[in-house]
């Protein structure tokens, strides 16, 4: 068995409970309030900035052509597509993108960013790759879900979000899985360990991620500008 397959296997109950989220769901059904897409896009703006810069660190710490390049293309994708499934969430809310960028990172969000971060800057480029692998790979799996179940034809709402990240061939997160599996082999077992913990953090905070945009999380005390 490959590593990426212990590690898929191990947070089985985490993918279950993100396919059943409401957000997730409300997605499928097409039922989503207009300021859930709001606060979903605005985090997520931030989220997909920070992730860039991840893969600069990790570009940083690689020692092959063919990593940079892997971890370039993605920079390229979040820049270039990545755009469209927020675009769409923007068109069904009726706000443009570009009103929704710039703002503070919920709770959640923050947690998510600095847990990639600390171990982009302090671990093995294995380490990298399994804290960043759940974010590509749970999307991918609910987009190729919500075809099946949903089988939404271009009259539902979020058509672009779910063929977006349904219907990808050239997928990232099989591109993750063999690199992942590759490093797995030269690892020591404290190192294996340590990746399947990232992994499986990212992979919570991904539930978390979900919660927050449903839940319009923010932070317990709402503060003013001192002028
Ligand atoms: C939080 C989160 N996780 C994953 C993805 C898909 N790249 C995303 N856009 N945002």
């Amino acid at each position: 068995m490959g590593f990426s397959v212990e590690l898929r296997k191990e947070a089985n109950p985490i993918f279950n409970a993100i396919f059943e989220h409401p957000f997730v769901q409300g997605i499928a059904n097409g039922e989503l309030r207009k300021e859930q897409l709001i606060h979903y896009v605005k985090q997520d703006f931030e989220y997909l900035n920070s992730f860039i810069k991840i893969y600069g660190i990790a570009i940083s710490k690689c020692k092959k052509r063919e990593d940079m390049d892997m971890f370039n293309k993605q920079i390229s994708f979040i820049l270039n597509s990545e755009t469209h499934p927020h675009n769409n969430f923007c068109q069904v809310a009726g706000v443009a993108y570009e009103e929704l960028q710039g703002f503070p990172l919920s709770p959640s969000a923050l947690y998510y960013i600095r847990h990639m971060l600390t171990i982009a800057y302090e671990g093995t480029l294995g380490e990298i790759l399994a804290v960043l692998l759940p974010c590509p790979w749970t999307y991918w799996e609910i987009g190729k879900k919500l075809i099946n179940e949903a089988n939404p034809d271009r009259s539902h709402p979020f058509y672009q979000w779910i063929t977006f990240y349904g219907n990808r061939t050239d997928s990232i997160t099989t591109k993750f899985c063999s690199r992942i599996d590759e490093w797995a082999k030269e690892a020591t077992v404290k190192e294996k360990e340590k990746m399947k913990e990232h992994f499986l953090i990212s992979c919570q905070l991904e539930y978390m991620f979900w919660d927050m945009a449903y839940k319009l999380e923010k932070w317990p005390v709402q503060l003013e500008a001192v002028k």
